[in-house]
């Protein structure tokens, strides 16, 4: 079979069967294998709000906050990570409503299609270890740190 995303087309001028990923958008002539489809690790820090998909979590059973609250307490948490108090690990290890918070936030390697697209386009567009703004996705809204 094909990567995820990727299917087999014919093209209509040639005849020729080329590959086009859903995701990205690109095709190509060559038939992707597995180690063409980039995998990325992040770890990230979760503050869910009443509008959330799941407003729960190990920290709280009922996330009552509104979607600014949440904004606003992780432009506080952004502040103190890229001033250098604390990491985003540790950060995350109390304050993330992902259930990844004991593990630093870190939801190891996944590839495209796995993770709701904003969150996945937002990781794909950092670099190794560069810190995202903050994103929104219908968890709630993330810091993400790029690791891998
Ligand atoms: N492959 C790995 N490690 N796990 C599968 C992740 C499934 C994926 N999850 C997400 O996209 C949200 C946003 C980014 C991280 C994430 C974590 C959510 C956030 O919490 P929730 O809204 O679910 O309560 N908790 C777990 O899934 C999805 N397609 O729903």
């Amino acid at each position: 079979g094909l990567p995820p995303g990727w299917i087999e087309k014919t093209s209509n001028s040639t005849g020729k069967k080329y590959y086009y990923n859903t995701q990205t958008q690109q095709s190509q002539w060559e038939k992707p294998t597995d180690d063409d489809v980039k995998s990325v690790r992040a770890s990230h820090l979760l503050v869910k709000h009443n509008e959330s998909r799941r407003p729960a979590s190990w920290r709280q059973d009922k996330i009552t906050r509104s979607k600014d609250e949440a904004y606003e307490i992780i432009a506080g948490y952004r502040k103190r990570i890229t001033s250098g108090e604390i990491s985003l690990e540790d950060l995350a290890q109390t304050e993330s409503d992902c259930s990844s918070a004991k593990k630093g936030g870190d939801l190891g390697f996944f590839y495209p299609g796995q993770m709701q697209k904003p969150f996945e386009d937002a990781t794909f567009a950092l670099e190794v270890g560069e810190l995202s703004e903050a994103i929104s996705t219908d968890s709630g809204i993330h810091l993400i740190l790029r690791t891998g």
